[in-house]
């Protein structure tokens, strides 16, 4: 029976069977953010920690193991179950047997359990558990191709002996049409091998990115602001390296290894003891891919360290260039990257040379292996044990062996990363985000909420004083709140704390009387509107940056740009409201704070929160202008908090608060004129200061 994904979602729920916490979450959710396209259905299951795969419709999905199924369609879903007995639908509260609808569906997401209470402790390996019904059949497939690989050589010594040794030259014919036969079927059940082992790479590297992705977006702020661009971007390549194994070459090896035994009994029945060669050969290849990986695991260390570091000092470069040019500190600067520059280089050719004489020995490896045969084999030929077609098969057979041997003793350092790379991603995925494995949430509704602060203290980890200390003052629903106090006495921290963005060490932060940590922290932020000091702007169209995700039509997005001015400066971008934000700014050169104001001011024009917090909201007389009209336009019917350091706008505020070194030095409403001016003006002239 087609439903609304939403629909689904919550069959889906009854079927588990969940808590009725869960159940009132999900709803809370879906009426946040309605569920609108499969991504939507995902970001649900996701908070809701809801185990689940993804596959195409076509496959056969009774053989994976399942609770419940949601078959997606294009702009409807059915709940299901894909039973070894047949197929089940869900209808009226329960499965019931009945006819699967063909071809409308496009994916089927299969949901394996419960929602989990706590994180996966090897989530990698839980994961690669899904893809484990393809290794048999990629096992069939390389014993196949290693038959057809095995019989060539034997094609070669027949043609040598029999029809050029017995002078049978008109069975060449036959022999040749057999040999494109078996050469065609090889490689083409090694192009399969290698698509289905490329699907495979890519989908695991695709679902690590992926929760990767998702725990660095609702990680805490302050742990991902202090990991550091580089440390972020290493999380994300790992989940590449990992991919890289799969796939590829090293891959194909990797499966046609176990079959190398074929080749090795293959030599033993044609050359009797000349099977030693390969087995001494492999041996090797063990021996010294072992010792290999030691050092290259120091190697690779100082490597990916010195990298690092100069991946900083690029990004700084690219983020800081006016600075860097304008400043005197340039030839420091400059003497920074080339130490890191030289140390970088010289990891990388010590790496390089390390690895390229391992190939090489490795190379030499196969080579004396061939020639051992050569030489051993042309002995065998005199005391008439091989034929000269024998040791020609013996020779391609040994290279049968020592190929893939050569490319797994080359790879052996990767290989051995595995270990590593997956304790990396399991610790990134099992990291836990904000809101994870709790379904609290007290309902958000549209009146103005009232905000109480009772002894709130944050210290930031590298710092020695706190930014907030025990700060307490309370809100009245509607009333306006402006926070003051010179610079860096934590105004932007307090609002970074009431928008639940940093969790405070002490104290409380109430929401109409209830805890913050009893809201889901994305539920709240979709509520409430808060701007940064420094507005962020991602790709996206100016457009979208003022839809913030809600519908609103392009008249309405036209109306609110007009008003705050920024009209005209739209329309000349070059595809007007579509034009993308990273079009008209860069890394090194962000949007000016004028045009970011207009269009953080059109933002807020746009839609009606209930509770607005500002951060340094005019950076001019214009926007003033407009700033203060849309304050005693929503004077009473929303919570407003912002910060300034501008007498008169701080005059306009119910309540004023004003921070010192992370204490409050007053909270109340603006006292009368004469104490009002001292007050003020002394808390903008330490701004100043
Ligand atoms: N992410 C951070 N990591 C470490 N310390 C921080 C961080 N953010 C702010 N601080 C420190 O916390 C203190 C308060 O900073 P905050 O930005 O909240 O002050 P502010 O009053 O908003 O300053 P301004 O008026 O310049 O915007 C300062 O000492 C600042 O250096």
């Amino acid at each position: 029976m087609s439903e609304s994904y939403a629909d689904s979602v919550n069959n889906v729920l009854d079927v588990i069977g969940v808590e009725s916490g869960v159940q009132n979450f999900a709803n809370e959710w879906i009426q946040s953010n309605p569920i609108n396209s499969v991504g939507d259905v995902f970001d649900l299951l996701d908070r809701l920690m809801i185990p689940y795969s993804v596959h195409p419709s076509s496959s056969k999905l009774s053989t994976v193991e399942h609770l419940v199924a949601i078959q997606i369609g294009a702009d409807s879903s059915v709940t299901c179950r894909h039973d070894l007995k047949g197929y089940l639908e869900y209808q009226d509260g329960a499965l019931i047997p009945a006819q699967a609808s063909q071809g409308l569906a496009d994916i089927t997401i299969l949901i394996h359990g419960q929602p989990q209470e706590k994180p996966e402790v090897d989530w990698l390996s839980n994961k690669l558990d899904n893809f484990k019904p393809i290794i048999p059949r990629l096992l069939v497939i390389s014993f196949i191709a290693n038959l057809f690989a095995l019989s060539i050589p034997f094609i070669t010594m027949a043609v040598y002996d029999h029809v050029i040794g017995g002078d049978a030259g008109h069975e060449v014919f036959g022999i040749a049409i057999g040999a494109i036969l078996l050469f065609s079927m090889m490689l083409l059940l090694k192009v399969v091998r290698s698509q289905l082992l490329t699907t495979v790479a890519n989908r695991i590297s695709r679902e690590v990115s992926e929760s990767v992705m998702r725990k660095l977006l609702f990680g805490q702020l302050g742990i991902n602001r202090m990991a550091g661009t580089s440390t972020l971007m290493n999380r994300i390549t790992t989940a590449e390296s990992l991919k890289s194994i799969v796939q590829g070459p090293l891959g194909g090896a990797l499966f046609d290894l176990p079959f190398v035994i074929i080749f090795i009994i293959a030599i033993g029945v044609l050359g009797g003891w000349l099977v030693i060669v390969p087995i001494i050969a492999l041996l090797l290849y063990f021996i010294l891919a072992q010792r290999s990986y030691r050092r290259q695991k120091l190697l690779n260390n100082q490597l990916t360290v010195s990298g690092t570091t100069r991946f900083s000092l690029l990004y700084e470069l690219n983020s800081k260039l006016s600075f860097l040019r304008t400043s005197h500190i340039l030839p420091f600067w400059m003497d920074r990257f080339e130490k890191a520059n030289t140390l970088a280089s010289k990891n990388s050719f010590d790496h390089l040379s390390h690895q390229g004489k391992y190939t090489s020995i490795y190379y030499a490896i196969g080579l004396l292996s061939t020639l051992a045969v050569v030489g051993l084999g042309i002995d065998l030929i005199f005391n008439q044990v091989l034929t000269p077609g024998g040791l020609i098969a013996t020779m391609m057979l040994i290279s049968r062996v020592t190929s893939p041997a050569q490319m797994l003793a080359n790879s052996y350092p990767r290989i051995g990363q595995v270990a590593q790379a997956k304790q990396q991603i399991n610790q990134s995925v099992s990291y836990r985000a904000e809101g994870d494995y709790s379904y609290q949430h007290h309902h958000l509704s549209q009146d103005a909420p009232s905000i109480d602060l009772e002894l709130v203290t944050l210290r930031f980890a590298n710092q020695l004083k706190p930014a907030l200390s025990g700060v307490s003052f309370s809100v009245e629903p509607g009333q306006v709140v402006a926070i003051t106090g010179p610079m860096g006495s934590g105004k932007s921290t307090l609002l970074e704390v009431i928008a639940g963005l940093l969790p405070s060490q002490s104290g409380v932060i109430k929401l109409n009387g209830n805890n913050l940590s009893q809201y889901d922290p994305q539920l709240l932020r979709k509520w409430l509107g808060y701007y940064s000091d420094q507005p962020e702007m991602v790709p996206m169209t100016v457009f979208d940056f003022i839809a913030d995700g809600r519908d609103v039509s392009e008249q309405e997005v036209e109306n609110v740009l007009s008003k705050v001015g920024a009209l005209d400066w739209v329309n000349s971008l070059a595809d007007g409201m579509d034009t993308h934000l990273n079009q008209v700014e860069s890394l090194s050169h962000p949007l000016s704070n004028y045009e970011a104001t207009m269009l953080t001011q059109a933002k807020l024009l746009c839609h009606k929160y209930p509770l607005v917090l500002l951060d340094n909201p005019v950076s001019s007389k214009k926007n003033k202008r407009r700033f203060i009209q849309w304050l005693e336009e929503n004077r009473g019917t929303s919570t407003i908090i912002f910060t300034s350091h501008d007498a008169e706008l701080i005059k306009l505020s119910d309540q004023v608060v004003v921070l010192d070194g992370g204490n409050v030095g007053y909270a109340g409403p603006i006292p009368d004129e004469n104490e009002q001016e001292l007050d003020i003006e002394a808390s903008a002239q330490g701004s100043e200061a």
